[in-house]
């Protein structure tokens, strides 16, 4: 994890898409019950990155000028590329994100996923997935920062943000990744 952008230019990028992105509020089907989701969220891509998750079935957004330019420079900094990015927006401390591991397949068998933080700072958990020595940790992420996820990240554990009782402000995280295409994973 490291400071990406500075302070000034991660807040206009945060009221920017705050404003410009056609946020979704969408259902999840999770064990046969419907939950709306604590957060909105945006999926953008190149053409056919197609992605599924708990019974939600996404097609993307074409990329905007802005978007594009933050891929260029997320794509520079990670020396990785990535065809498609999701966007979740916490409107405040009372939206949040289950804890999972983006394993879907995909991703492939080790995704690299890279997540850019605007606006309020919230605390990413990660919980160990089966070694039970392993002890979960708290990591906050604040305004403009980069947090790169690869290798076995996904398959030893589980990330997530909590609600909070204490008053918090707007963030919006980029999680760019890559999308294998069909006959290509
Ligand atoms: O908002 C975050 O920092 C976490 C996002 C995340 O875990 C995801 O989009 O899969
Ligand atoms: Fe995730």
């Amino acid at each position: 994890m490291r400071q990406f952008i500075a302070a000034d230019r991660a807040e206009s990028l945060l009221a920017q898409l705050t404003a410009d992105t056609p946020w979704r509020a969408d259902t999840l089907t999770l064990f046969g019950k419907q939950h709306a989701q604590p957060r909105l969220t945006a999926w953008y891509g190149d053409p056919g990155c197609n992605y599924s998750y708990s019974g939600l079935a996404m097609r993307p957004l074409l990329w905007t000028g802005l978007l594009q330019r933050l891929r260029a420079e997320v794509e520079h900094a990670c020396r990785q590329q990535f065809n498609s990015v999701l966007l979740n927006y916490y409107r405040n401390q009372r939206d949040s994100m289950g804890m999972h591991s983006d394993d879907e397949p995909e991703l492939g068998p080790a995704p690299v996923i890279a997540s850019l933080s605007l606006g309020e700072q919230r605390t990413l958990k990660f919980a160990p997935r089966n070694n039970p020595q392993l002890r979960a940790i708290g990591l906050p992420l604040p305004s403009g920062s980069l947090l790169l996820m690869q290798g076995d990240t996904q398959r030893n554990w589980k990330h997530g943000i909590a609600k909070s009782t204490r008053p918090m402000g707007p963030r919006i995280s980029l999680t760019f990744r890559w999308i294998g295409k069909p006959g290509k994973i």
